[in-house]
Parts: C-alpha cells; structure tokens; sequence
C-alpha cells in the first residue's frame, strides 16, 4: 500500500474501499506507536518517522481454515517479521502465540485490540534496545477459520535512499553498534532467500 499504492481496480471489489481505508487508518496508528517508541527510546518523538520506519506498509491478509487434526500440523512456522513493526488485526479464533520468558505463551483475543510486533530492522536500529518478537500460529479444530490482517511497516523489496544502521544516540563505547549498515531493499533480498525459519536474519548483519 506505501510507498507504491495499487491502483483501486487492482483490489478484488469487495474488499476494495476497505482495505484503501484500513490501510490509511493503520499507517496513523503505526505513526503514533512509532513515536510512542522513539520516546521511549529517550529519542525525538519523530526520530524513527524521519528514519522512514513509516514510508513501507505492506497489508497481507490470513485465513487459516479448520484443521481435524492441529496437533499433526501448525498454522504459521514460529518465525520474526522482517520490517519494523507489524500491527496485526486478529479475530476471536485465538491460536497466535509469542516467545516470551523463555516460553511459548498464548496472545488473548481481546475484541477491538491490535497486536504490535517489532521486527527484526527495528532491532537493528534500536542495536537490540528493542528485540523483535518470536512468533507463530497454531491450528484450530474450531469450527471456524481463523482470519487475521497483518500490516507490515517497511519498504519490502523497494529502493530506498537511507541506510539502517544503529541509531548513533543510542551507543556508547560500552555499548557499540552490533550490526552493520543494510538498505531495506538489501534486508528484505536476505529475509525472504532464508524462508522462515527458527534462524535469525540478524545474525548475516552482525558485526
Ligand atoms: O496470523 C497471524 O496472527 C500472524 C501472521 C504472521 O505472523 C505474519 O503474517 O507474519
Ligand atoms: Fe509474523
């Protein structure tokens, strides 16, 4: 959808107009948690805008049907996003779970709510302050499938002018850049030849 939106008849019709409108209401959303995060950082509230963490979006649509047997298959293989973050839209299915304290644990359904993963260039960019979220989906035997909306921010496969590289404010000589410079273009080239995978794309960055 950013930097080069489709043409509106290149959309299927019926989910034509919504999607233009999610997608600008997502880009918002994504602007004001990206500031949210440079302030935390203790950066310029527009520092990671100016950067260009808004300038991609990238909106791919999930729908995982029921499955007799989930214990024999997985919904989506554990994996990050490659981007800098992700808002993800889920329904009440449930299935989504995250890597956290060393354990897999279940992301609740909660009507209205989005998720927000980091990604793996904002790890890069933060030089680990922020590290990018391990996640996968699992199968449901519900009677219903399962639909989700993931939003990704970055310029996938796309020239950009910038290059990443570890945000200098917030190093130190105790605290060097651990990765070095890529371009989104170059990072997303690598993201996608790896596939998804319990690897890392990082680690081909790493100083
Ligand atoms: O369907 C979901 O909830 C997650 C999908 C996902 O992880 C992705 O598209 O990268
Ligand atoms: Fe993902």
């Amino acid at each position: 959808m950013a930097p080069n939106p489709p043409q509106p008849d290149e959309l299927p019709p019926p989910c034509r107009d919504i999607l233009l409108e999610y997608s600008n209401q997502v880009r918002e959303l994504g602007r004001s948690v990206l500031k949210l995060m440079s302030e935390a950082l203790g950066l310029e509230s527009n520092h990671l805008l100016d950067m260009g963490c808004a300038e991609g979006l990238s909106v791919a649509s999930h729908y995982y049907p029921p499955c007799p047997q989930p214990e024999l298959t997985i919904g989506t293989y554990e994996h990050t996003d490659a981007g800098f973050i992700t808002i993800l839209q889920q329904d009440q299915i449930g299935g989504l779970k995250v890597f956290y304290n060393n354990e897999w644990a279940d992301v609740p359904t909660i009507p209205g709510a989005f998720v927000v993963n980091g990604g793996d260039l904002l790890q890069l960019i933060t030089n680990d302050n922020f590290v990018s979220s391990r996640h996968k989906v699992m199968a449901n035997k519900t009677a219903d499938p399962r639909i989700s909306v993931a939003s990704f921010f970055m310029r996938y496969l796309t020239d950009a002018p910038n290059v990443l590289a570890p945000i200098k404010e917030l190093l130190s000589e105790d605290n060097p850049a651990k990765y070095r410079g890529t371009t989104e273009k170059e990072f997303s080239i690598y993201f996608h030849q790896k596939g998804l995978d319990e690897t890392s794309a990082l680690s081909h960055f790493k100083i």
